[in-house]
């Protein structure tokens, strides 16, 4: 039985529940798709670092994080060491879920890199280093042997990015569009229920699918790098971060929300990218009052979907959870099954 040591960067909503998941549901991960998991190494802005090669107990650190203690009082360091514990401990796989950086994508970037660099696959929900150095990373691990795997960087557990790279084959994909920031699409149904714009955006921060600087998702910043991820991944775009417009819902009003209501209209935050004649991409995100037949009209709290225009099949459309710690923490599970499939497979052919 195969058992992957994994370190976690960054200890908040989704890592923690990665760690939350690793004991209910190891048991179903040994039995049916023949591995384990082990957490032996932590780090986190807030608590340090902890590097334990024979397996960190999670329940007892899944209690800390709450008041002023540190790992500095379990063993280990008040200082997140990143650096070094990316490189030097004894972990096969690196969960990095830090916050995204929508400007340059560090210091994920560089955790990414020093993972990758130490022969260690990656797999990330952080959107900035694969928006922004994506490329650079994929070849990164190829040269190095090892997997970097970012499924929950867009539409967190909801497959879209594995499936259209695999399910796709023989078609060809002309763009897409989609509903891809659970946060701005739980605010404007909240908006349209008669909540103020502030309370609606504290909900969605206590419910966990806000960013850690809500601005992200608000004006637009968090589905211009989905956006981008998926232009670049799925239609080749070679875009960057400025190739792709950006607007927010911060200028959509409640008037502007009571009046589309009037005219059969509901306000969405759209992201789409387009394929044109001469082979370039368009692509941007912008708020868009949907008449209320159009398939993303009806999407609504945290729900995202991606509806692919594809040449034999017309428009293909995947819905689901976009946003939430358990939706996004099983992403990074799938990311791992992912890459134990590719080794199984490896090991099979050789
Ligand atoms: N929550 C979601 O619904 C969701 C969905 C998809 C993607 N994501 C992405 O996943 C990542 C994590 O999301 P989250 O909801 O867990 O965020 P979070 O704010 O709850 O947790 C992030 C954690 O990272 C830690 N951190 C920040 N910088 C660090 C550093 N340099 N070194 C070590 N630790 C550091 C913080 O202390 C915090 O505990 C983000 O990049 C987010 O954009 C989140
Ligand atoms: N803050 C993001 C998390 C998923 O990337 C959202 O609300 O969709």
């Amino acid at each position: 039985m195969t058992t992957y040591d994994i370190a976690l960067i960054g200890f908040g909503g989704v890592n923690r529940t990665l760690a939350e998941l690793i004991p209910t549901r190891g048991e179903a991960l040994r039995s049916e798709l023949g591995f384990g998991l082990r957490v032996v190494a932590i780090t986190d802005l807030r608590l340090g670092s902890l590097v334990q090669p024979e397996g960190i107990d999670l329940p007892v650190v899944l209690n800390l994080g709450q008041g002023s203690e540190t790992f500095a009082e379990y063993g280990g360091s008040a200082d997140t060491n990143n650096e070094s514990v990316i490189r030097n401990c004894t972990a096969n796989i690196i969960c990095e879920a830090t916050f995204t950086n929508p400007e340059d994508g560090e210091p994920a970037v560089s955790h990414v890199r020093w993972a990758l660099e130490s022969g260690k696959s990656v797999c990330t929900t952080n959107k900035g280093p694969v928006a922004l150095r994506g490329a650079e990373l994929t070849s990164l691990a190829a040269r190095n042997g090892v997997h970097f795997e970012f499924e929950g960087a867009v539409m967190s557990g909801t497959p879209v990015i594995r499936l259209a790279k695999k399910m796709f084959a023989g078609l060809k994909l002309n763009g897409f569009e989609g509903i891809l920031n659970g946060t701005s699409n739980y605010v404007l149904g909240r908006m349209e229920a008669g909540l103020d714009f502030e309370a609606a955006i504290s909900e969605a921060q206590a419910l966990g699918y806000a960013e850690a600087n809500p601005a992200a998702d608000i004006e637009g910043y968090d589905v211009q790098l989905k956006v981008l991820i998926l232009a670049n991944e799925l239609l080749d775009a070679g875009l960057e971060l400025k190739d792709v417009q950006r607007q927010g819902i911060s200028t959509v009003t409640p008037e502007d929300i009571r009046t589309g209501a009037l005219e059969g209209r509901r306000w969405k935050l759209v992201g789409s990218a387009r394929r044109n004649p001469d082979g370039s991409v368009t692509a941007g995100v912008s708020p868009v009052a949907l008449p209320l037949d159009h398939g993303l009209a009806g999407i609504s709290g945290a729900t995202n979907a991606l509806s692919f225009d594809t040449d034999l099949l017309g428009p293909v459309t995947v819905s689901g959870p976009g946003a939430g710690r358990v939706e996004t923490a099983y992403a990074l599970l799938s990311d791992i099954i992912t890459m134990h499939a590719a080794s199984t497979e490896v090991s099979a052919n050789a």
